[in-house]
């Protein structure tokens, strides 16, 4: 189990500052999620600490620091699903997937047959066997997704972030995938951070909740602290009612401000 340590994190592009003075503290094991409108800064953060974007501050992985390590050694530590992955021109679903062994590869080497075993079993538990030939290019939003999910799976690392996995999953789908990675969490110890625009599933699968708005952490706590129809409406300028279920879950459902629109109809009759 590995616990994250971000500190003051600072991420300026094309001159703007878009992250400031970040600081999140994700105890080993434990799902967070980041929420917060477009444009907030959830997927900079998550590329700032995978090494994908240049930051000032800190960035440590069980009182080590991420930045200081190696790419290979990072990429045994941190995998990470972007929101926007590139799809490799000629490859398929297979070799796809066996990029996520890439780390434990020798160098001038192949793929070993435990590589090749961890790779068999994600085809199956993400219902890719029947595309494993198939090249990226000509898979659907959704079948690559599960495909960018089983490659970093594959990697098998300690910290797994997620920028908006389940955004081009159907329903079932989406469940399925987010119960695997639950699942994970609770066997191998995984630690996971993501990011995600259904608060209603967000509440559903984290710890905790990290509120981020222009770049700044402005509420970050248990689901029921965040989620609440003062902090949604100010920060994301919608309406919506907040339910507590019987289980203790929390669901947002967008509202529409009726009165309004009727009494508008009414008036251009
Ligand atoms: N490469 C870049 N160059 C310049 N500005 C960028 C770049 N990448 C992101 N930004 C800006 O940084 C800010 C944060 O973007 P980011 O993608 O992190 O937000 P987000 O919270 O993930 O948004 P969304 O919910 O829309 O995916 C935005 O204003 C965005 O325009």
């Amino acid at each position: 189990m590995s616990a994250l340590a971000v500190g003051r994190l600072d991420v300026t592009l094309l001159g703007r500052r878009v992250l400031g003075d970040v600081d999140l503290a994700v105890p080993s094991g434990s799902w967070v999620t980041l929420v917060g409108p477009n444009g907030a800064g959830k997927s900079t953060l998550l590329k700032a600490v995978a090494g994908a974007v240049e930051h000032a501050g800190s960035i440590g992985l069980d009182e080590v620091s991420l930045d200081g390590m190696r790419s290979r050694e990072r990429a045994r530590q941190v995998a990470f699903v972007p929101q926007e992955p590139t799809r490799p021109d000629g490859m398929n679903v297979v070799d796809y997937v066996l990029l996520g062994r890439t780390p434990y590869v020798p160098y001038f080497a192949v793929e070993s047959a435990s590589d090749v075993a961890v790779v068999e079993e994600l085809l199956d538990t993400l219902e890719l066997r029947e595309l494993a030939d198939r090249p990226v290019t000509s898979l659907s939003g959704g079948e690559f997704q599960r495909a960018v999910l089983a490659r970093a799976l594959a990697q098998q690392a300690p910290l797994l972030l997620l920028d908006e996995p389940t955004s081009s999953l159907d329903l079932g789908h989406a469940q399925q995938v987010l119960e695997l990675v639950d699942e994970l969490r609770v066997d191998r110890g995984l630690t996971v951070v993501s990011a995600l625009h259904d608060l209603t599933t967000a509440g559903q699968f984290a710890d905790r909740l990290v509120l981020l708005v222009d770049g700044e952490v402005v509420a970050e706590g248990p689901v029921r602290e965040v989620l609440t129809e003062k902090l949604i409406s100010a920060h994301y300028g919608a309406a919506v009612r907040v339910v507590h279920d019987a289980d203790g879950g929390v669901v947002v459902v967008p509202v529409r401000e009726r009165t309004a629109r009727l009494t508008k109809r009414t008036d251009g009759a």
